[in-house]
């Protein structure tokens, strides 16, 4: 039985007193049914630990492949764990295009966040010029493939679909093309070096989850959470999406 994820990626948002809103869902769900997440800024996590109270998890939103050393702006997979963080976002769309990230980059960030003790969660997506053009599952099965270590167990790795043309912009896959990539995803980790744990891992959906549409998604075969952007920054918004995932 997998155990559902409710994610919220913070992005570039947050400052320190937006702690409220972490202690707001540690107050909302003391006893969830689900794990709940937050990734925000790397500048917030040591100080969001405590007012998550154990039952609200804290993530990191990147980490560079290597432990210490020379380079400028960016944070390690120990330094998310120092800090206090469980898990650690990598491969997400934003870093692939804005950074230029590989997937081959991805995966040694996959085991640096291993090494360092944390969950990863990585992410997977076709643009929307790949999908008209129908190639979304090479595209996301190459990414997949590419992203994986040989260290990926179900537990220390979480898989996100995130359709790069559904992000922030308030248009989702239909529920069918949510479960034929998710199926996909699955049968492809079942098929190949990652088989004994396919069946373990967690698969989010991610890309405009909202209240009004996380029940349906949830219901939808394979779906395992959200990662979920605008709609965690808030408690409200995100204790609803939390209410449905338990619920589901
Ligand atoms: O990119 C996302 C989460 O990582 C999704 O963002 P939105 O929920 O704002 O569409």
């Amino acid at each position: 039985m997998r155990r559902k994820l409710a994610a919220g990626n913070w992005k570039m948002n947050g400052l320190r007193a937006d702690v409220a809103q972490v202690e707001a869902l540690a107050q909302a769900f003391p006893d969830p049914g689900c794990d709940i997440l937050i990734c925000p800024p790397a500048t917030l996590l040591a100080g969001f630990v405590p007012a998550g109270q154990g039952v609200v998890s804290l993530g990191g939103q990147d980490c560079h492949s290597a432990t210490h050393g020379a380079h400028t702006g960016d944070v390690s997979a120990p330094m998310l764990a120092d800090a206090g963080a469980d898990y650690v976002i990598l491969g997400h769309s934003e870093r692939r295009a804005d950074h230029g990230e590989s997937s081959e980059l991805v995966a040694q960030k996959v085991r640096a966040a291993h090494a360092a003790g944390l969950i990863a969660v990585v992410c997977v997506g076709e643009t929307l010029a790949e999908r008209d053009a129908g190639t979304t599952l090479d595209v996301v099965g190459a990414q997949l493939d590419g992203s994986l270590p040989d260290c990926v167990t179900a537990a220390n790795t979480v898989i996100a679909y995130e359709p790069v043309w559904a992000i922030g912009t308030g248009r989702i896959p239909t529920l069918d093309q949510i479960a034929e990539v998710h199926d996909f995803l699955r049968a492809r980790l079942a098929d190949g070096a990652f088989a004994a744990h396919a069946d373990g891992m967690r698969l989010l959906y991610g890309g405009s989850v909202k209240p009004d549409n996380a029940a349906e998604i949830f219901a939808t075969a394979n779906v395992d959470g959200a990662l979920v952007g605008g709609a965690s920054l808030k408690a409200a918004d995100f204790g609803k999406i939390i209410l449905a995932l338990c619920a589901s």
